[in-house]
């Protein structure tokens, strides 16, 4: 354990509270100069979600003229090349309308480095560009490094930037790393990884990203249920029955075989996202929402997660067949390019979890992923336990479900009530109707895409939106069992592409006399 993880840090900026400070609240945090190396710029996410949210803040004026990024990855591109690939990913993914002013003055920063991250000829390449665009674009010597490759790699990109002096600040310059998720691939190896990271960098410059909680909608979990004074008083065993948190995905892996294969769902989304969303579902309301006491609340409560014993019952995990995805014909998993046809990752997994603490005894928490389900959304959905007495017939309730309050993370962001209302009429007969809270509904204000705020921090060097160390530890020591025990036991359940996951899934909640919500 680093000085990072319990102590509280005195007076340092990246620890003050963002939403409590009026000023922060009123001006638009601009970044100053600086410059964004990405590592894996040819990449899914960094086409889909980083190159577009560069794009995007310097659009909204969040970015200084002194900005620069800069790509690098193994093709023989020129800057030219590179702002052509930039380009085409913003025409199709950003947020904000195109303005040629906009792109003009940004991609006159664009540089690229061709090279292999174990290269050191690529890396000295690397050194030089940074130097260069410190003098041609004034990006005073503030550089973030964002790895967006592998996992595998993260290590190697490390040391090779300390080895070429890329960590080096210069006085009154800084030099940040932002490291992808999973953060390691089990605790021991999450541990060796933050050895090699916080060898190089010191903790308040490592930015590990979990971009679920840049999301507008997970951050809003906070607003509901400490800004209000009606949700607190049911949220405990007194009221709660049991907790579902979904991340549903369409989509198959696309070209991620050589990322997603040995990882799998529970690695790829549950140890992190999925236990982010339980955290802030869970914790206690933290005295302020700097980073320090936001951190360890979350702490307290994975610190509080037990596994079941028998993980042959609650949990579950599967991989996709061919089968159907919006009305089209699709593939399974092991007949996916770059997939060996023995493949025993999972595409999708389910475990229940219970919290151990007075407000949760009794409570479970059921989490649930997969790719090639049903329909893309990601909720977490409390759900009530039934009125202790009812004082109508059964006739009369017969259509009546549990009442649930549900989080629309994504998409159609916002907030569902389901309670139970007279259906008009001469007799008396109760059904479930839906309260809905829609985004769009409420604010002309347009959520900023999560890569978009959190780049953005990691520019002000703004933490609380980042996991801690410690907590990354704790969803690994929450997870291995699980991994451990499913690499004892065979190969997942097949399921067919538009299903909602193998029929173990369904059996686990049904064992518990539940069901998992249809979204
Ligand atoms: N895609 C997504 O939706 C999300 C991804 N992430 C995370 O982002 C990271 C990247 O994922 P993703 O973009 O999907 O992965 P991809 O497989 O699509 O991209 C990997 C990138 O790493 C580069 N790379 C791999 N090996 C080397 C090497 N030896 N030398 C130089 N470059 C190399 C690839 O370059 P080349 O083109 O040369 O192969 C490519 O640019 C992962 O940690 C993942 O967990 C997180 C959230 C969402
Ligand atoms: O972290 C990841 O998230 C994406 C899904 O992100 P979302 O914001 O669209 O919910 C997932 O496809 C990917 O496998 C995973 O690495």
């Amino acid at each position: 354990m680093t000085a990072e993880l319990d102590e509280q840090p005195t007076g340092a900026d990246g620890y003050r509270n963002p939403l409590r400070d009026p000023q922060d609240r009123r001006l638009p945090r601009i970044a100053g100069p600086c410059g964004l190396v990405i590592f894996g710029v040819t990449g899914d996410l960094a086409r889909k979600k980083l190159m577009p949210a560069v794009y995007d803040l310097a659009n909204r004026g969040l970015l200084p003229p002194g900005f620069a990024l800069v790509g690098f990855a193994r093709r023989d591109y020129t800057n030219q090349d590179f702002a052509q690939i930039v380009h085409d990913s913003v025409k199709e993914h950003a947020r904000t309308p195109f303005r040629e002013e906009v792109w003009q003055q940004l991609s006159e920063g664009f540089r690229f480095v061709p090279g292999d991250l174990t290269d050191d000829a690529a890396f000295e390449r690397l050194r030089e560009t940074v130097d260069e665009l410190d003098v041609t674009r004034g990006t005073g010597g503030n550089h973030a490094f964002y790895l967006s490759i592998p996992p595998g790699l993260f290590p190697e990109v490390v040391r090779q930037l300390s080895e070429h002096g890329l960590t080096d600040e210069k006085p009154g310059s800084w030099r940040r790393v932002v490291i992808e998720k999973p953060f390691g691939h089990d605790l021991k190896s999450a541990r060796e990884l933050n050895h090699v990271v916080e060898s190089v960098f010191p903790p308040e410059a490592v930015f590990r990203i979990d971009h679920y909680l840049g999301k507008e909608t997970v951050q809003n979990i906070l607003a509901l249920r400490f800004a209000n004074a009606m949700f607190e008083p049911i949220w405990n065993s007194n009221y709660v029955d049991h907790v579902q948190i979904t991340m549903a995905e369409d989509i198959g892996i696309g070209g991620r075989a050589g990322y997603y294969d040995g990882i799998g769902a529970a690695r790829d989304v549950i140890q992190n996202h999925l236990l982010q969303l339980l955290a802030l579902v869970a914790m206690e309301e933290p005295v302020s929402f700097d980073a320090w006491s936001l951190r360890q609340e979350k702490k307290k409560v994975l610190n509080a997660v037990q596994l079941p014993e028998r993980l042959d019952l609650h949990s579950a995990r599967g991989q996709y067949a061919a089968g159907w995805a919006g009305g089209v014909k699709v593939k399974g998993y092991l007949q996916e390019d770059g997939i060996p046809s023995t493949s025993a990752t999972e595409t999708f997994a389910a475990l229940r979890v219970d919290v151990d603490t007075r407000r949760w005894a009794g409570v479970p928490f059921y989490l649930r992923t997969g790719k090639r389900l049903g329909r893309r959304v990601t909720e977490v959905a409390v759900m009530f336990k039934r009125a202790p007495h009812l004082p109508f017939t059964k006739t009369e309730t017969e259509e009546l479900g549990q009442n649930a309050l549900v989080l629309r993370i994504q998409p159609d962001e916002g907030i569902t009530v389901r309670f139970g209302a007279k259906v008009p009429g001469t007799s008396m007969e109760i059904r479930d109707v839906n309260m809905d809270f829609m985004y769009g509904g409420s604010f002309t204000e347009s959520s900023p895409e999560a890569y978009e705020r959190l780049i953005l921090d990691v520019l002000l060097g703004d933490p609380p939106l980042f996991p801690q160390h410690t907590e990354v530890e704790l969803g690994w020591k929450i997870l291995d069992p699980v991994l451990d025990y499913w690499a004892r036991h065979g190969k997942p359940e097949q399921y067919a592409s538009g299903d909602w996951g193998p029929d173990s899934a369904h059996e686990m909640l049904a064992r518990d006399g539940r069901a998992w919500r249809r979204p």
